[in-house]
């Protein structure tokens, strides 16, 4: 795609992230708050004495451009913009109230050439989407002393074209609910290995599925609340309503015009279910996340990290869990070798794969069970039919096409690497382009972008080394290259493997393994890659990302004492390789101690 020039911070940017500038002479604009850094990069408000003084007479072009680009306060009353004319009287009073207790209506004049005469926008930043990256963006702008707007749906568990819900996927519809259904999940394992451990029960503990979905309803309400206050806190104005961009700098919510120097899209993904005869009785991760009451047998059709995750939930909470790939393997793209360890160990705890199996159509029966009918035949007397086949940008109905904003055909918008779509005040963060798709990408994107706008500094999101998590049960954790891509990219590597029992799995009888590998480059001997399936691993692969994105090597793990008896400790003591790959001609490749001399290290 064409990929734009660096931004250019203007010098709005440079006036408000300085500090107190020496009033101008004789204006008469009052300027309530500066801005000073605060030790963790977010911004302190201070209070700062009224300052009158009237326009100043500027010769130089310049001076007179950064003036005409100061951001100057005026008290709401005095200065109707078209943003407050067109709000309704009770979003009117909020706003009201809002802008004077948390800053002065801004109003920004803007020359882009210096010849086009200035125009004046409702806010520095308009962001649709207050899910993780746009709440980041959004709050960090604030914090850096931007004005903010962003606009969301009302919260529902279930999104759609008229609901969504302050705090975005992540955390009403993906990592968090999810998250507190494995922790729900995972008891069922933890009683069969207590067993082993000495504990006895006089019945089977009981489960109560209502119990379950008020608690995690309960958490999501609180958490909704919790992103509202981090917005109100941070000075952004939060406009309940549908946002469509109706050409550069204005946004229309429900029929309300607002005027921004710069766009942010962060509208994320929704669950994608392909067209097939009977797809309106298969459900999404929305809908699983919220179920009235448990499965008895469900399918799941995908192999990625929801299918993994739905059946790890549903079989610890006593569903019987069948799992319909089209592939040999689940987790296209992860190391060979933990697609086919994640594999064994789900089945070992009752989930049935069906692999190399495509759905082709969904029928209900008269007793109200579904089947799937596939490529080989047809399962029958599900409850519920789950799609897990991967999620779509959130990108109809924004005005995108019109205004000239370039999607993918996935409907992905094409952004360069400082988040800038092809429309230059319009930009887009997190899943809505299709990049990594994980909340903490969404994170780093939005805050590179608070900075690139409103910081002065240029930022690109950083995408080496990744780390990412696959909550399954035993769950992944994987960073840097897979053995596949690492052989592709450096063509000579050293592969460090365990695959073992866990001490807990010795008294609780129960069949886990684990499995670990490193990837090494055999020259220069940097680890390459981490990858890790058994309990923990999530957690473990969070510390040793640090290690990978470092560029430390195989010799500095080596010299790194273990925390015994952990499972973790094996990344620090695989002292054999299990094979070397030379694919490089005469290469022998070097030993580590060789290797760090070499790099000097
Ligand atoms: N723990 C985490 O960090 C989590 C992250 N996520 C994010 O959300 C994204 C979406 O997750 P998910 O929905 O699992 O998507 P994924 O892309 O990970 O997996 C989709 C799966 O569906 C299969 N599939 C796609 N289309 C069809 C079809 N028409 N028929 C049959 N199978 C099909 C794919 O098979 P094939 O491989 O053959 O294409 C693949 O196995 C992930 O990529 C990830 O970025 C989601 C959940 C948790
Ligand atoms: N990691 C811990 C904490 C989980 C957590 O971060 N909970 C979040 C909610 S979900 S997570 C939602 C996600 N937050 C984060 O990912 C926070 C990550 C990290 N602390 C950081 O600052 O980067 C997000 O969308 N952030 C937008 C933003 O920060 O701008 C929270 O806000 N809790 C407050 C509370 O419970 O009182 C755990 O797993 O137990």
């Amino acid at each position: 795609m064409r990929q734009l020039p660096p931004p250019q911070i203007n010098s709005t940017n440079r006036c408000l992230m300085g500090g107190p500038h020496p009033p101008a002479q004789g204006s008469q604009t009052s300027i309530s708050y500066i801005y000073t850094k605060a030790r963790d990069g977010d911004r302190k408000r201070t209070n700062m004495a009224t300052t009158s003084f009237t326009a100043p007479k500027l010769s130089s072009p310049t001076l007179q451009t950064l003036y005409r680009n100061l951001p100057v306060s005026v008290p709401l009353p005095k200065t109707r913009s078209s943003f407050s004319r067109h709000l309704s009287p009770s979003i009117s009073r909020f706003h009201h109230h809002h802008l004077h207790r948390h800053r002065l209506f801004s109003v920004r004049a803007e020359s882009e050439n210096g010849a086009e005469p200035p125009r004046h926008y409702d806010f520095d930043l308009f962001t649709i989407g207050a899910g993780s990256g746009g709440v980041r963006a959004s709050r960090f702008a604030a914090n850096f002393g931007a004005s903010v707007a962003v606009c969301e749906l009302p919260f529902s568990t279930i999104s759609s074209e008229t609901t969504g819900g302050v705090g975005g996927t992540c955390v009403l519809r993906g990592c968090v609910p999810k998250k507190l259904m494995v922790y729900a999940s995972k008891y069922s394992h933890e009683f069969d290995e207590s067993n082993g451990f000495g504990w006895k029960y006089d019945a089977e503990p009981k489960h109560d599925w209502s119990t379950l979905m008020a608690n995690k309803n309960a958490e999501l309400q609180r958490l909704t609340g919790i992103y509202k206050n981090i917005l109100n806190n941070a000075g952004v104005i939060l406009i309940e309503g549908r946002g469509k961009i109706v050409d550069p700098h204005t946004v229309d919510v429900d029929g309300k015009l607002y005027t921004a120097r710069h766009i942010l899209i962060s509208v994320g993904g929704r669950p994608f279910i392909p067209e097939i005869t009977g797809s309106e009785y298969a459900i999404d991760s929305d809908a699983a996340l919220d179920l009235p009451s448990k499965p008895e047998k469900v399918a799941i059709v995908g192999g990625g990290y929801i299918a993994l995750e739905f059946a790890g939930i549903f079989n610890g909470l006593t569903s019987e869990v069948h799992i319909f790939i089209r592939q040999k393997k689940v987790l296209r793209g992860f190391d060979e070798e933990i697609r086919d360890f994640v594999g064994e160990q789900m089945s070992l705890r009752g989930i049935e794969f069906h692999t190399e199996e495509s759905p082709q159509a969904i029928v209900k029966s008269a007793d109200g069970s579904l089947s799937l009918k596939t490529n080989k035949g047809t399962v029958e007397g599900f409850s519920h039919i789950m799609f897990a086949t991967g999620r779509r940008p959130n990108t109809k109905n924004l005005g995108l096409e019109s205004v000239g904003v370039k999607m993918n055909k996935n409907g992905a918008i094409e952004v360069d690497e400082y988040s800038r779509t092809t429309v230059p005040s319009i930009w887009a963060v997190g899943d809505v382009t299709d990049r990594i798709n994980l909340t903490p990408v969404a994170l780093m994107e939005g805050g590179a972008l608070a900075k690139t706008l409103f910081q002065n500094e240029p930022t690109k999101p950083d995408y080496r080394a990744v780390p990412s998590a696959v909550f399954s049960q035993p769950p992944i954790g994987q960073v840097g290259l897979t053995e596949e891509q690492a052989i592709k990219e450096y063509g000579d590597i050293d592969v460090y493997t365990a695959n073992f029992r866990p001490l807990k799995a010795t008294l609780s009888g129960l069949p886990d393994r684990v499995f670990m590998k490193l990837v090494v480059c055999a020259e220069t001997n940097k680890v390459l890659g981490l990858h890790m399936c058994g309990e923990d691993s999530a957690e473990i692969v969070q510390g040793f990302a640090v290690a990978v994105k470092a560029g430390l090597t195989k010799a500095d793990f080596d010299a790194t004492v273990g925390v015994h008896p952990t499972s973790a400790e094996e990344f620090v003591t695989m002292r054999t390789p299990t094979r070397k790959i030379r694919q490089k001609p005469d290469s022998e490749g070097k030993t580590g101690l060789e290797a760090k001399a070499a790099a000097g290290v």
